[in-house]
Parts: C-alpha cells; sequence; structure tokens
C-alpha cells in the first residue's frame, strides 16, 4: 500500500494508472502501483537502484511492449482512456506520451531532420514553411534555436552531449506531446549541461505533464513538485516533494533521503 500525504491537493489526472504490476516473465518487477499524473506540476520517481522506477515509467507509453518477456496488468489511462486497449496505436501514443532517455539518442541525420522526422510522419506540417516553423519553435521551446540556427543542417550527433540531449527533447516537443518521460535524463551530462536541462524542464513546467526519474535526490527536489518513493516494485510513499523531502511517513523513504542506502 501506498502511503499518500494528507496535504497533497486534488488535480486533474492527465494520466491515471490504477494497481499497475509489470512482469518479466515471472519476476515482478512493479507491484501494485495507483498513481495520478497532473500536467501541471513535475513528477519525480526516486528510489534505489533496481526499484523499477524505469519499468514503471516505461509502462506509461508503452515502451515495455518492445521487451518481449514483459506484461502488464492494471489499467493505465491518458485522457481516461486505456493506452493498453487492443485498438491503441501504439506510435501515435508514443508522440502524445514522448520520452527522452538516459543517453541521448539523437538520430544519425541533420539537426533539421531529427525535429522535421516525426511532424513528418504524424502529418502534422503542411510544406516546407510549416515544418520550417514546427522547426524553429520546437528549437526554441528545448532552448536550443540560438546555439544551432546556423547549422541545420549539421549532424545532430555532432552537438556536446548537453545540445543533444535538448535536441532530443526538442524532437519529442515537436510531436505535440502531452506528456514528456524522462529517463534519467541528466545521468550523462557534466553540471553545466545538467543545469540547462533543469531550466528547460521548469519551463516546460505546466505546459506539458513530465515525469522524470532521477538518482539525484537535489534533482528532484530542485525540478518536481510531486515525489513517488519507489521500493522493491512498490510504490511506498507519495506526496508533494518538499512533505517527502522534509517529512516523510515511512521509515523507508527517511533512510533513503538521508543517504543510508541506495
Ligand atoms: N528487460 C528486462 N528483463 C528482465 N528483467 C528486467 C529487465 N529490465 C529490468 N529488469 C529488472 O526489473 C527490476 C526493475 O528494474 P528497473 O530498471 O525498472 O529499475 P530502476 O529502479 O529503474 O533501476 P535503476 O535506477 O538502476 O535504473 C530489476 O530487478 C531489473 O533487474
Amino acid at each position: 500500500m501506498t502511503l499518500i500525504h494528507p496535504n497533497l491537493n486534488p488535480t486533474e489526472a492527465k494520466m491515471s494508472a490504477r494497481d499497475v504490476s509489470v512482469f518479466y516473465g515471472d519476476k515482478k518487477a512493479i507491484d501494485e502501483v495507483s498513481i495520478d499524473i497532473p500536467t501541471e506540476y513535475v513528477t519525480a520517481f526516486i528510489g534505489p537502484s533496481g526499484c523499477g522506477k524505469s519499468t514503471f515509467l516505461r509502462s506509461l507509453n508503452r515502451m515495455n511492449d518492445t521487451i518481449p518477456t514483459a506484461r502488464v496488468e492494471g489499467t493505465i489511462e491518458l485522457d481516461g482512456e486505456d493506452i493498453y486497449r487492443s485498438k491503441m496505436d501504439v506510435v501515435h501514443l508514443r508522440a502524445r506520451v514522448g520520452m527522452v532517455f538516459q543517453k541521448p539518442n539523437p538520430f544519425p541525420k541533420s539537426i533539421y531532420d531529427n525535429i522535421a522526422y516525426g511532424p513528418r510522419i504524424h502529418g502534422l506540417a503542411e510544406g516546407k514553411t510549416e515544418l520550417d516553423e514546427v522547426v524553429e519553435r520546437s528549437l526554441r521551446r528545448a532552448g536550443l534555436w540560438e546555439e544551432v540556427k546556423d547549422r541545420l543542417e549539421d549532424s545532430g550527433t555532432a552537438l556536446s552531449g548537453g545540445q543533444q540531449q535538448r535536441l532530443c527533447i526538442a524532437r519529442a516537443i515537436a510531436v505535440d506531446p502531452e506528456v514528456i518521460l524522462m529517463d534519467e535524463p541528466c545521468s550523462a551530462l557534466d553540471p553545466i549541461a545538467t543545469a540547462k536541462i533543469e531550466e528547460l524542464i521548469a519551463d516546460l513546467n505546466g505546459r506539458y505533464a513530465i515525469v522524470i526519474v532521477t538518482h539525484s535526490m537535489q534533482q528532484a527536489a530542485r525540478v518536481s513538485q510531486r515525489t513517488a518513493f519507489f521500493h522493491l516494485g512498490k510504490m511506498v510513499e507519495y506526496g508533494r516533494t518538499t512533505d517527502i523531502f522534509t517529512n516523510p511517513l515511512e521509515t523507508r523513504t527517511k533512510d533513503y533521503i538521508t543517504g543510508r542506502y541506495g
């Protein structure tokens, strides 16, 4: 059972998970997790290595479908629609619920094409002028436009690690997502590039529902307003980030945030 902090104001759920369990073969990696993901706050998932944060995050846009042994039980809804229903268009779902990975993974294409690819395949821009506008808007929103506007034909892989990660965020933004899932997006970055991504998360907050998995308690405290603490596949405690960090209800949460394990 998850302990929910009492002074949590009600929010509208963009996504809502109910009794979600995730298995790899016979092994249960996530055990009956229920949580609502709002648009107006950044939600952080924290917890020791192997507790299931990434597994649960990946279940929110059916990224687990790519792992043959993975199986999801329970329900996950996006705007009240079950994302695991058989008629769900998974490619469209992953545009609505975008994902940014630990290691920046730009396509081996130009900066322009990295951004234009999604809008092209989803038919979100008609003609070159409109596509140019989408590319510029997405790069601006990701705080990268000024750095790359004169080199849009250069390869995305030629950018620095931090720029590549902002390019990946711009790529996610380009298809007009409603939710952005970030799986330790700064773990491969230096402190300056990390600070830029954190600023970007603050800028994007409110426009998209954002969920971030992080190993850094400082990062969770800086970027999120809601925090869920996971341990051994269970969501132990959930609440406002300030409450989780200053007044944890569970000993396991307290031990983790004070660095006693993990
Ligand atoms: N593809 C897979 N096949 C089998 N087991 C897996 C797979 N991916 C993860 N697991 C197992 O599921 C459990 C949860 O892993 P997961 O990567 O979700 O945890 P995590 O909290 O994100 O860890 P970390 O912080 O180290 O990234 C672990 O026991 C892990 O070994």
